[in-house]
């Protein structure tokens, strides 16, 4: 039996709530409970496989053979799980995000973009004759794909992409081409070496006409010997700063002929003869990019949820300084400052998870709609999915930076597991869809939406664009979650509103649409910020009121803190707007503070059990500073000792270099 820290005991003794009761909630039941379990179990059933040495001694090459092999194994896992029908599609996100989140592909796996974007696309985009033709084969690994949209020189302009796929009406073939520098593939994950098909992004030629970007099912190499395909250039694009183990990879198509039928045919589709049928909204063909968006948020919360296990444990393990003379030295956590740090990591990840869900439920009825010919809630889908995917990647990154900040020195450490979970998330502010960008697609359907507010029916996510003009609406301002709720709805729509009175006094003097749009994109991506806020607040308060009868008091209680606590501090955060915005007085402003101090206060002692009931195993964790038992210094030591540099007292170089040099011989 291991012996758990004290300090980490006392506070487990301390929780008030029952800690299986808020795991049970977070699963969803406590069959779900079981069933991630039972999958967990699974996964490190083959842990003594896989290869131990810590990934960041390895060489760059290294990496990836050692990620292939760790990748087979837990993939080979899920493919189990499949034939024995503990998987299905319902469930296959949490199946495939356990794994992406596991130890053993710490850095990413050359394998993940088979299972999040190559397999969707095709569901998402394949008529269903190729569904049928290329999903079993997909689905049980036989071939493995990657998603190969960006270009050297495009990524965020999709409309810009250079490849080109011009059909042949003689062969029924597609031809394809790169014919410069920047429009080789650049980016997609296990291109390099890995896969051996791709979905292959390129502007549609047919009949000499272009009709834009489309998707096309390329082999790259060969299914027997896995030699790159005849007019295949493929490689590996180097080193980055994180995700090593995904081997990402460039794709130079010459010539590459491939049959008709592998465009992908579900919205528009190249006849025979060479007919092109559009499809009904050209960005159907944009599908599988909105699928990622959704699953992203749900990422964002495991890595959140890791990173604030590690940070809160560890701040309940180290003692430093005396808080007062001739008492033991303070936990780091009894510090307020540090709880400020902490505390709202783990709100926020109830706060993006229950979001999350929402997105996915909105997601789903939406594309139902779609199946059935109405596209009518594609555009609110596509401005919820860009705002959402930002803001979330966008606040991980910075939580996860204010955990590993946390720890201190040793938070810098890779054993700690803080560095390589800030890497993961920072990419996610740049692909699929840079962040920048993607606000400015939801403030492209805001701006529309307040053109129009008086005259459209308001989806539910802006129908605050209304109320929030009809009088009285503010009212005195309270502390309370309702009023900052209210609060940044009237931040948002007066955001919007400054945003399009803005653009609209620049264009009647004179200036183009397009420049008036740019000049005032600093504002308007403000007011889609705004926006993101209300809708993670307001589905918070929501989700969490939802629930609340069904409840024990004491864990009703520590869940109401939580929203209590998201509220106020992004209230304090974003006091300037809301200065601008709602009448608030500077004792207002006082009592705000000391009702966020007050919080800090009351979920200090639930802290610990807080981020228990996240449930993540320490096979998972993988962190010399977050395991369940708080054995922080010992795991330091033992990770320490790992290193290839201790393999031996006396390192070659000495004799070589600092001998001589200290000899003043070189
Ligand atoms: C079998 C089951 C399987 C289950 C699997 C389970 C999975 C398990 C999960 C496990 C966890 C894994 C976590 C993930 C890890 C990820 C790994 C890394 C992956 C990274 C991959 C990548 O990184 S892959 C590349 C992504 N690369 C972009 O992301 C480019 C951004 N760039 C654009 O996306 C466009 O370029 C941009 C800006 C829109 C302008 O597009 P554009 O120029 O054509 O459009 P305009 O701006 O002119 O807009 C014209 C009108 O189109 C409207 N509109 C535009 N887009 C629309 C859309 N999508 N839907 C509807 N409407 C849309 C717009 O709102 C306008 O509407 P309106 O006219 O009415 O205002
Ligand atoms: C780890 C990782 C994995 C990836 N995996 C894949 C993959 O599997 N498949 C794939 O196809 N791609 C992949 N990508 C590529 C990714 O999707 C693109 O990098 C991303 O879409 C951003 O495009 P970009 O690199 O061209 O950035 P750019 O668009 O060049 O952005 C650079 C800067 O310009 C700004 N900018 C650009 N356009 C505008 C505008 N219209 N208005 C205002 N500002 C603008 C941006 O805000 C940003 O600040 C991956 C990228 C990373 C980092």
């Amino acid at each position: 039996m291991v012996k758990i820290n004290e300090d980490l005991q006392r506070e487990r003794d301390k929780c008030s709530f029952n800690i299986t009761e808020l795991t049970t909630l977070i699963d969803g039941g406590p069959d779900k409970t079981e069933a991630r379990k039972e999958r967990e179990n699974i996964l490190i059933s083959r842990n003594d496989d896989l290869s131990a040495i810590p990934e960041e001694y390895l060489s760059h090459k290294e990496k990836y053979e050692n990620a292939v092999k760790n990748s087979v194994i837990l993939f080979g896992l899920v493919r189990k799980m499949q034939e024995d029908g503990k998987t299905s599609v319902s469930n296959y996100r949490d199946v495939v995000s356990a794994l992406l989140g596991s130890s053993t592909t710490r850095d990413g796996s050359p394998l993940g973009l088979h299972y999040i974007m190559f397999m969707p696309a095709i569901l998402n985009q394949g008529s269903e004759e190729q569904q049928a033709q290329w999903l079993p084969r997909a689905w049980v690994s036989n071939i493995i794909g990657s998603y190969a949209q960006t270009e050297l020189g495009h990524g965020t302009f999709i409309r810009g992409l250079e490849t080109t796929a011009t059909y042949d009406p003689y062969t029924q073939e597609f031809v394809l081409n790169t014919p410069t520098l920047t429009s080789y593939k650049w980016w997609p994950g296990g291109l390099g070496h890995t896969v051996n098909y791709c979905i292959v992004v390129a502007q549609l030629y047919t009949k000499g006409q272009c009709h834009g970007i489309h998707s096309f099912i390329v082999q790259v190499r060969d299914e027997e010997t896995h030699e790159p395909l005849p007019g295949i250039k493929v490689g590996d694009i180097g080193a980055k700063l994180g995700l090593n183990a995904v081997n990402n990879g460039f794709l130079g198509l010459d010539n590459v002929r491939i049959p008709r039928t592998q465009m992908l045919m579900k919205h528009a589709q190249v006849l025979e003869n060479g007919t092109y049928v559009k499809s009904k909204n050209s960005k159907l063909n944009y599908g599988a990019m909105v699928f990622v968006r959704v699953v992203i948020v749900f990422d964002m919360v495991n890595y959140l949820s890791k990173a604030a296990t590690i940070a809160v444990r560890y701040s309940a393990v180290r003692r430093q300084c005396h808080m007062k003379e001739g008492e033991p030295e303070t936990q780091i956590l009894d510090y307020m400052t540090q709880r400020h740090k902490l505390f709202i990591a783990i709100a926020a990840t109830h706060a993006l998870r229950i979001t999350a869900y929402q997105l996915w439920d909105t997601f789903n009825a939406v594309t139902e709609e779609l199946g059935g010919g109405n596209l009518d809630r594609l555009p609110e889908l596509h401005a919820l999915a860009c705002c959402l995917k930002a803001v979330s990647t966008a606040d991980t990154a910075s939580y996860v930076e204010r955990c590993r900040l946390a720890c201190g020195g040793h938070g810098y450490m890779h054993s700690s597991n803080l560095p390589l979970t800030y890497g993961l998330v920072t990419a996610a502010c740049t692909y699929e869809g840079e962040n920048t960008v993607l606000l400015l697609q939801t403030a492209r359907f805001l701006v529309k939406t307040w053109q129009n507010v008086d005259t459209i029916k308001l989806t539910p996510t802006v129908v605050y664009l209304k109320t929030t003009r009809e009088a009285g609406f503010s009212g005195k301002w309270e502390n309370s979650v309702e009023c900052i709720i209210k609060g940044f709805q009237i931040v948002a729509m007066k955001k919007i509103s400054l945003s399009v009175s803005h653009m609209q006094k620049r264009i009647s003097s004179g200036m183009s649409i397009e420049d008036a749009w740019n000049i005032t994109s600093v504002q308007l991506v403000g007011a889609a910020e705004a926006h993101c806020r209300v809708i993670i607040l307001q589905t918070f308060y929501d989700g969490i009121n939802k629930v609340s009868n069904t409840l024990s008091p004491a864990l009703r209680e520590v869940l109401q803190q939580l929203v209590e606590l998201y509220s106020v501090y992004w209230a304090i955060q974003k006091i300037g707007d809301l200065l601008q915005c709602v009448s608030i007085s500077e004792s207002d402003l006082e009592s705000l503070h000391s009702w966020y101090e007050n919080i800090l206060v009351q979920l200090r002692p639930n802290a610990v059990g807080l981020v228990d009931a996240f449930d993540i195993r320490d096979d998972m964790l993988q962190s010399t500073l977050g395991a369940y038992d708080g054995r922080v210094y010992e795991r330091l030591m033992e990770e320490a000792l790992k290193s290839p540099l201790n393999a031996e007292p006396v390192n070659h170089t000495f004799h070589k270099y600092l001998k001589p040099f200290m000899q003043g011989k070189l």
